[in-house]
């Protein structure tokens, strides 16, 4: 992967240059963000039947770099195995893609708060005898590359054979022909599939201490903190609620990211 030639942060030079002024969150291009995302993690992100890229994700990114200044906004479809570092080395300016905040992936990448915590979803098909996470033993159990669903099973479910997909659809396929016993993904992404398939959650696992951040390229300070001051921003006015309730109805609703004056009430 040829690295960026320059990173405009260098060509920029330090306060006081011109160039600083008028690219003062080190974008590749001044005054658009590259986005790296995906195109089948519905209803997250998503290329729609015009492939245009949708979701909640995109809907709440596009709103904060908005809100900084930044209205020219291009999402690109990666597999999610190379986005972080795609990131990382310069090709784009932030990866899009609940993409889950760890301490391992803080060591290639930083990452705006938090604004999204959820489940992981094993689902199988509906006459599976996966009930839970011990009937697993034995199966065949299909995750995405790079993603948290990897490192948890790898971690946790160790008499499963592991089968590693690029992207969620081929592993639903993987489910849809029976070459393997269930797939392991995103909660919100399962029920997209579930509606589609007729495929059913077979397990949820909380992911809350791994909450989705936008994913920066380390020492962008100045960008991480104006994406940060915006979302906490598009929080405080409803704008997140609003897009949650849209993307995720039926769901239930973290209230850390509510407005405070909704905070701590009820579930
Ligand atoms: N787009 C993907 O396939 C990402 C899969 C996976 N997402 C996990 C997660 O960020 O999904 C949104 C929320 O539920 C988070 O709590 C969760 O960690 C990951 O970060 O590895």
């Amino acid at each position: 992967i040829a690295l960026a030639a320059c990173s405009p942060s260098a060509s920029s030079g330090g306060d006081g240059d011109a160039g600083a002024g008028d690219n003062p969150y080190g974008l590749i291009t001044p005054g658009e963000i590259r986005v790296a995302s995906l195109g089948d993690a519905k209803p997250y992100t998503f290329t729609d039947e015009s492939g245009e890229f949708t979701g909640f994700d995109v809907e709440l990114f596009t709103d904060v770099a908005d809100r900084i200044g930044i209205d020219k906004v291009v999402f690109t479809g990666q597999d999610f195995s190379g986005l972080l570092a795609a990131v990382a080395n310069g090709q784009y300016d932030v990866g899009v893609a609940a993409i889950g905040i760890t301490d391992e992936r803080k060591q290639t990448v930083d990452f705006s708060d938090g604004y999204l915590a959820g489940y992981l979803t094993v689902m199988a098909s509906p006459d599976s005898d996966i009930t839970d996470e011990d009937s697993l033993a034995g199966k065949r159990l299909g995750v995405v590359q790079g993603t948290l669903q990897e490192a948890y099973a790898v971690k946790n479910f160790t008499d499963t054979e592991l089968v590693r997909f690029p992207d969620n659809n081929t592993a639903i396929a993987g489910v849809n022909s029976g070459s393997i016993d269930a797939h392991f993904l995103d909660y919100e992404a399962a029920k997209e599939y579930a509606a589609q398939f007729g495929l059913e959650n077979a397990i949820d696992i909380p992911s809350f201490d791994a909450p989705a951040g936008f994913a920066i390229a380390k020492g962008k300070d100045e960008f991480k903190e104006a994406l940060n001051d915006a979302l906490h921003d598009a929080m405080e006015d409803g704008t997140w609620k609003e897009l949650y309730e849209k993307w995720f109805p039926g769901s239930p609703m973290p209230d850390q990211y509510l407005p405070s004056d909704e905070q701590g009430e009820g579930e």
